[in-house]
């Protein structure tokens, strides 16, 4: 979704009504995961050679990377099977922009780029979308600014450290022992992606594990890269900078995150029956299905196997009778955008459901605690937000009335309220009207149609 694009303001939303399905039944492979697919062109074009990418998440957000990293040198190709051909331009030869770039609706894409960007003698403007122009860059600002980027406002912004901003990079940085304040996988990657063009070893000290590709995937490329683990679980991740790339061979595995939406809609929906191929279950990613499994859900893993660096395995989902629970919240890293669908969930299990721990959620592409309870209230769920979640109480099983004629949830500019919002449709009786569908092309643009396609079988 293009920031300069009139099309995204609320008003002028694309709505559907999400219908309640049959029993959903059949085999669906979910797009590439986009974390991994994000990082796969960040790092390809940091190599000298040609990566190749297959199962690349050809979304919104991993397109807007793809221009960033064209803009600044590299060169990246599509081929007619879905292959991605990637040219770097070698580590600390990224070009100066000629125009600002464009994040879209994408918070991983300006936070690592942001990251790239601080090492270099080079001046990048970022620009974005509503929603994105709303979010904290504080967070990158401050440890890149102790690296020796430098960081402008420009006219239009909210802040100072939200978008749009200009950032002058440093070369040679400076690098960093920097202990994370915020469980976030963004702001350490973007640590870690300034430290490869920094002199000496950048350190990142993470006392919450968060999801590991960055680390996984520089590891890959060939950068020198350790992680210590402390007694308590604190993660001290060094890397050691002016590093040399080679170049990879990446296969993406399925995005759990977009599986999920299928998973919750499978339990939910009586009589469904389905697998999900290909699913990456990458430790500090999978803990949704854990969640669910507790709460009664049948989810069965077949085939377990490796792709690409990754624990993948096919799940196999049938519907379920769940019940509500407390979620622990030391798993809240590793199902941050999951929630969203979960809350749909507990809304149809029995007994009461209560989340803590969400802070984070407030500073997604919208504000997750309170869009989902707005949304949910409006299709007829029990719910009371807190400060830090969502407490649910649940139907018990039956399907949630729907929302009233007239009526539709607002997405706020947020695929996932508006995808998860979808699966509450299908489990409801008069089905969910959503104000906006676009956002979802920004993770996810074959959802609907494997939607469709599972519902009319
Ligand atoms: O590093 C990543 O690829 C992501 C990290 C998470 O954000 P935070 O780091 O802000 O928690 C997650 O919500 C986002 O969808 C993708
Ligand atoms: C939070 C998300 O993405 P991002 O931060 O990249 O916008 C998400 O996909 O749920």
């Amino acid at each position: 979704m293009s920031s300069a694009d009139p099309a995204t303001t609320a008003s002028s939303g694309r709505p559907r009504r999400f219908a309640p399905a049959g029993p959903l039944k059949g085999r669906i492979r979910v797009p590439g995961d986009k974390s991994i697919s994000h990082r796969s062109i960040m790092l390809g074009a940091l190599a000298v050679g040609e990566t190749r990418v297959t199962g690349l998440l050809e979304g919104e957000d991993v397109l807007s990377t793809a221009a960033a990293m064209r803009a600044m040198g590299a060169s990246i190709t599509r081929e007619a099977d879905g292959t991605w051909s990637i040219h770097g331009v070698g580590v600390g030869g990224l070009l100066q922009p000629q125009q600002a770039l464009d994040m879209g609706n994408s918070g991983t894409s300006t936070r690592l780029l942001m990251g790239l960007v601080a090492s270099h003698a080079i001046t990048a403007s970022f620009i974005g979308d509503a929603s994105l122009s709303k979010r904290p860059m504080g967070r990158v600002i401050e440890p890149l600014s102790l690296m020796g980027a430098d960081f402008t406002a420009s006219p239009g912004a909210r802040g100072s450290q939200t978008l749009p901003l200009m950032m002058r990079g440093a070369a040679p940085a400076v690098p960093i022992a920097y202990r994370l304040p915020v469980a976030s996988a963004q702001v350490k990657s973007a640590i870690l992606l300034a430290g490869l063009n920094t002199p000496g070893i950048t350190t990142v000290i993470e006392p919450v594990p968060t999801r590991d590709h960055s680390e996984r995937m520089l590891k890959g490329f060939g950068a020198e890269l350790e992680v210590e683990v402390e007694p308590d679980g604190t993660r001290v991740i060094r890397v050691r900078g002016e590093a040399e790339f080679r170049p990879q061979q990446i296969v993406v595995p399925g995005d759990p995150s977009s599986a999920a939406f299928f998973v919750v809609a499978g339990l939910l929906v009586p009589g469904s029956d389905l697998v999900i191929e290909n699913v990456g279950l990458n430790p500090t990613r999978a803990a949704l299905f854990d969640v669910l499994r507790q709460m009664g859900g049948q989810i069965d893993e077949l085939d377990r196997r490796e792709v690409g660096g990754e624990p993948v395995a096919d799940l196999h989902v049938r519907h379920s009778a769940l019940t509500g629970i407390a979620v622990d919240p030391a798993v809240v890293p590793s199902m941050v955008d999951e929630f969203p669908v979960l809350f749909v969930a507990a809304a149809l299990a029995r007994g009461r459901t209560v989340t803590t721990g969400l802070e984070e959620l407030r500073v997604k592409e919208s504000d997750r605690i309170s869009a989902m309870r707005a949304a949910l209230e409006l299709a007829g769920a029990t719910v009371t937000e807190t400060a830090d979640g969502l407490i649910i109480d649940g139907t018990g099983g039956d399907p949630l009335p729907g929302t009233p004629e007239g009526a539709a949830v607002t997405t706020h500019l947020d695929h996932r309220i508006a995808m998860s919002m979808a699966v509450a449709g299908l489990a409801s009786r008069a089905g969910v009207e959503v104000d906006d569908i676009r956002p979802i092309a920004t993770s996810f643009p074959v959802f609907e149609s494997l939607l469709d396609g599972l519902a009319d079988t």
